[in-house]
């Protein structure tokens, strides 16, 4: 069996460099130039300056040759996965696809699973999700993240053939619940960063993150996923993770919000688009996200981080 990472950002280069330093990968990157200066200098510059690749890591910018192997690491932005897949589908015929973003498609409302398994239906769609950053995974830290794949004996062969020395690998075959909690970590990160970095103190953040949870599950068990997938690594740790550190993009966006600076919109920052998704679903599940929605118009800017916590914190008394 062999792997291609196909995404040659940040996450992709972690994890062609995670799986490379025991068995032959691919990366793939859709610049031919990008390409050919990773594999010239054996380091990404651009996104993840440094680590360097292991021997064992083949770049390339050709797709065909690249989607050879059997197994395929998805390492695009959520946002950008179906016109991805859309480019060429016979390419992903029968493949392990599996998906290392975290989001919902503001289009449809689907997670990386659900849009694979609409645009490659015959192929196996899987999730490979969870608390870790691209710079620890790439300098070797320990790490533990969860591969969610419907079918359970793809399952056990992809878990066993992604873990790595320092890269744990736990399976479920909930994917529904896999997807929901690596989607909404990233929105609560966002609300997580904002209070901070308006000041309002470390007790707030704990608040956010419990009512966040509470947010996550109540979503995930509406659309059928398991109670226990939530107090996971794709759920409960990532969360942890996302809400406790300026390293995550999300929580960077929300800092500046709350400090009332400016933003790169070059980065990759998935809770902002899944916010809005996440607010045209509850629609059809008819389910409360007051969190969600205030993360929503703080990115429209619509609503000011003192009105936002005045909004919260007045909302009608209730049972926990
Ligand atoms: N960076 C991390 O620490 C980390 C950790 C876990 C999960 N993730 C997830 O991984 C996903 C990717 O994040 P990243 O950090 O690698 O982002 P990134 O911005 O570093 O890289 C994104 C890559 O996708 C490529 N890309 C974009 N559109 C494409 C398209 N249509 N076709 C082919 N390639 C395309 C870009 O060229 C770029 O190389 C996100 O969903 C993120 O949540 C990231
Ligand atoms: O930098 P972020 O906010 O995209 O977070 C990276 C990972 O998803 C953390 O698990």
């Amino acid at each position: 069996m062999s792997v291609s990472v196909l995404g040659a950002g940040a996450f992709g280069t972690a994890l062609a460099i995670s799986l490379g330093r025991s068995q032959p990968v691919t990366l793939w990157a859709r610049d031919p130039d990008q390409a050919a200066e990773i594999a010239t200098q054996r380091i990404n510059t651009r996104r993840l300056p440094e680590a360097p690749l292991p021997e064992a890591v083949t770049v390339t910018s050709d797709f065909n040759a690249a989607c050879a192997s059997k197994t395929l690491l998805l390492a695009v932005p959520m946002q950008r996965l179906r016109a991805f897949l859309q480019q060429d589908p016979l390419a992903f015929r029968g493949k392990n696809l599996v998906a290392c973003c975290k989001g919902v498609e503001l289009s449809t409302g689907l997670g990386p699973v659900g849009v694979i398994a609409e645009v490659v239906p015959d192929a196996q769609a899987a999730l490979l999700t969870g608390p870790s950053f691209a710079a620890d995974i790439a300098r070797g830290l320990p790490t533990a993240l969860t591969l969610a794949c419907a079918d359970a004996v793809t399952g056990l062969l992809l878990q066993q053939e992604l873990t790595t020395a320092n890269l744990r690998l736990y399976r479920t075959t909930d994917t529904i619940g896999a997807e929901v909690g690596g989607a909404l970590k990233n929105v609560f990160a966002i609300a997580c960063g904002a209070v901070i970095g308006a000041e309002l103190g470390d007790s707030a953040r704990a608040a956010l993150m419990t009512r966040g949870f509470a947010e996550m599950q109540r979503m995930a068990q509406t659309m059928g996923a398991r109670a226990e997938t939530l107090a996971g690594l794709s759920g409960f740790g990532d969360l942890a993770l996302t809400c406790s550190s300026p390293l995550s993009r999300n929580f960077s966006l929300g800092l500046a919000l709350g400090r009332g600076e400016s933003f790169d919109p070059s980065i990759t920052v998935e809770g902002a688009a899944t916010a809005r998704a996440v607010m045209e679903k509850t629609k059809s599940l008819g389910i409360d996200m007051p969190i969600t929605q205030t993360v929503v118009a703080l990115i429209d800017q619509s609503l000011t981080i003192a009105d936002a916590a005045a909004q919260l914190l007045t909302r009608p008394l209730k049972e926990e």
